[in-house]
């Protein structure tokens, strides 16, 4: 019989250190993700969130003076490993920010920019792929009418759903979220936040929040960070109702942070 490892864990991050110029931001944080479950970063303003979720994809490679040591092993391999290939690596590891950000094109050529990156220029093929990610995040209807419209004319809601869209298009296995709902009004909070709970039928997602309700409501995992550190990462339910370190309790419980 083949001889077939399957890895449960997308990403298994070992003794990661992270240092801008001298400031010492992420430290030695070990943390397995898993496959399609929802992992919630969590911690107060400063602990280093967005500084773990845009080393997931590499996206802190474009930040000046940033040094790294440890291993990000996804799926197995080692992205530090200078030979990773970057492009490669951002198709399968997409990421979605705080604020929707369509580039200022049409709602169809933002769907169809990652897939065209890649190599993809037959009209049907990319009208398939665009037609796919608008209806994945519950967008294809209402905008089936006006493809060719500027991203731009879309309200909040709708271009964070698009930019998702767009995440998707490159058919990624991870979805990287950070903060995707913070500039948003209740409505379409709950929106994406269902979308989250679709989404993770196919994809992993790891989404960085300040909003604790949202962390309860759509992970299955929770980690807590603070000054740097991964104080403690459990289920989100463990988390939220006995977590095992005062810090992370007092977090919650709303005495700091
Ligand atoms: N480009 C940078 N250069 C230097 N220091 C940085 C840079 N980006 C972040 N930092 C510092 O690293 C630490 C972690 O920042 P990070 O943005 O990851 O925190 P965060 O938990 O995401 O915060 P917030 O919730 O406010 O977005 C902070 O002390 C921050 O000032």
């Amino acid at each position: 019989m083949a001889n077939i490892t399957v890895h449960r864990q997308v990403f298994q991050i070992n003794d990661l250190n992270l240092w801008y110029g001298e400031h010492h931001a992420l430290k030695s944080i070990n943390f397995p993700i898993n496959k399609k479950e929802v992992t919630a970063i969590i911690g107060p303003s400063g602990c280093g969130k967005s500084t773990f979720i845009k080393t997931l994809n590499l996206m802190i490679n474009y930040v000046p003076n940033v040094r790294m040591t440890g291993e990000i092993n996804y799926n197995g391999q080692n992205i530090l490993n200078e030979k990773m290939d970057l492009v490669e690596l951002r198709k399968n590891v997409g990421m979605v920010f705080q604020k929707g950000n369509p580039f200022p094109q049409s709602i169809f050529d933002n769907v169809a920019y990652g897939p065209r990156i890649h190599g993809i220029k037959r009209k049907t093929h990319l009208d398939d792929i665009v037609t796919k990610s608008l209806m994945d995040v519950a967008l294809w209807d209402e905008v089936k009418d006006r493809l060719d419209a500027p991203a731009l004319g879309l309200s909040g809601g709708q271009q964070q759903r698009l930019c998702i869209a767009r995440a998707l298009a490159t058919k990624p296995d991870v979805l990287l979220m950070d903060e995707p709902t913070s500039a948003l009004d209740p409505i379409s909070t709950l929106k994406i936040e269902q979308l989250i709970l679709e989404l993770k039928e196919k994809y992993t997602i790891v989404i960085v929040t300040h909003n604790m309700q949202q962390a309860s409501r759509v992970s299955d995992q929770t980690a807590f960070f603070l000054m740097g550190e991964l104080i403690e990462k459990d289920s989100t339910s463990k988390i939220f109702s006995n977590p095992s370190n005062e810090r992370t309790e007092g977090y919650i419980t709303g005495r700091f942070g």
